[in-house]
This record gives C-alpha cells, sequence and structure tokens, in this order.
C-alpha cells in the first residue's frame, strides 16, 4: 500500500520553529511529511502550481497550514483540494491574540479544521490517514497508551507525597 503523507505549507520561513514542532510530531507517529514554503497573499501562483503537483499524486493526504497574522493560506489551500486540511496557525500575543480570528471563520464551502497545538494538529492529521491504515491506527493506540500510563504514574507518585508537600 502506498504511504500516506502530510503536507505542511506555511506562509513564511518564519514559521519554522512552529513546523518544527509539528514535525516531531509527525515522527513519533510515523507519518511520512514535506515541509514548503507558500504564501497566498504573496505567492498565489506558486501555492497552486505546487498544490495541483500533490493533488496529481495518488498518496493518501492531509495538508497541515502554519500561517500567522492575517491566515488566508488554509482557507485558500482548502478551497483547492480534495484532502482534509488543518489550520495550526502560530500562535501570537499581538494585539491580544486576535490573529487567530482570521483562522475560524471561512467562507461557505470553506472548511480547515483548526488545531492550535502542534501536536495535536500532527494527531488529528494521524487519526484522519488512520481511517483507512491499520498500521497507523496502532501507533495512534500506542501514543494515547502512554499518555494514559504517564498520567497513572503521576497519580501514583503524587499520592505517595505527605499532604504538606503535595502542593509544592
Ligand atoms: N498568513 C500568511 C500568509 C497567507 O495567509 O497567505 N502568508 C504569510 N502569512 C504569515 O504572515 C506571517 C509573517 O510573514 P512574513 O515573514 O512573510 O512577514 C507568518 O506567520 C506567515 O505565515
Amino acid at each position: 500500500m502506498t504511504r500516506p503523507l502530510v503536507v505542511i505549507l506555511m506562509g513564511s520561513r518564519s514559521d519554522l520553529e512552529h513546523a518544527r514542532a509539528v514535525i516531531r510530531a509527525l515522527e513519533e507517529l510515523g507519518l511520512d511529511w514535506e515541509l514548503r514554503v507558500a504564501s497566498a497573499h504573496k505567492v498565489p501562483d506558486h501555492l497552486l502550481d505546487l498544490l495541483r503537483g500533490y493533488e496529481a499524486d495518488s498518496r493518501p493526504k492531509v495538508y497541515i497550514t502554519i500561517a500567522g497574522r492575517s491566515n488566508a493560506l488554509s482557507g485558500m489551500v482548502d478551497g483547492q483540494v480534495l484532502a482534509p486540511v488543518i489550520a495550526c496557525p502560530p500562535i501570537s500575543e499581538a494585539f491580544g491574540g486576535a490573529d487567530i480570528f482570521s483562522s475560524l471563520r471561512m467562507p461557505g464551502g470553506i472548511a480547515p479544521a483548526v488545531v492550535l497545538d502542534p501536536a495535536g494538529a500532527a494527531l488529528l492529521a494521524a487519526k484522519i490517514l488512520g481511517l483507512c491504515d491499520a498500521a497507523i491506527r496502532e501507533r495512534v493506540a500506542a501514543l494515547q497508551a502512554r499518555g494514559r500510563q504517564r498520567l497513572l504514574a503521576d497519580d501514583a507518585e503524587i499520592r505517595a507525597l505527605r499532604p504538606a508537600a503535595q502542593g509544592t
């Protein structure tokens, strides 16, 4: 079976640190990825060319779009591809975090999901691609199991503390 692909598109090289966090989580889930730079605002022709290339490729795909400030990228990508799009904008404190609103309201017929946490975006991509791939489902299940075990170990450790030390 062809290996699925996660295409990560970032609007600027300045988003690289955020993209790296997505990539770390994708690799933990054993997913193949490609990272590209393409801005809907600045280089729409380049973006459309790039999407045409990916859409002609028959691998099962999910796109993760990383675009800060005014997020045109995620909506434009979603409108041009058949695969699911997950918008994972980098968080900014500037202007009271108002950038996020440009990722939330889309025109009719345009529906990128929004997941703010980079590891969360990778997990959603894995769950989507896992619908038709048992090996990916198993890796998601293993990740969830590790999370549960960590939480139970934390509880056992905290419980063992004397009450006076529990808050420290
Ligand atoms: N939101 C978009 C788009 C777009 O939506 O097409 N293109 C770039 N950007 C974002 O603007 C921020 C600053 O970009 P510059 O580094 O180009 O000034 C980045 O977070 C980028 O993703």
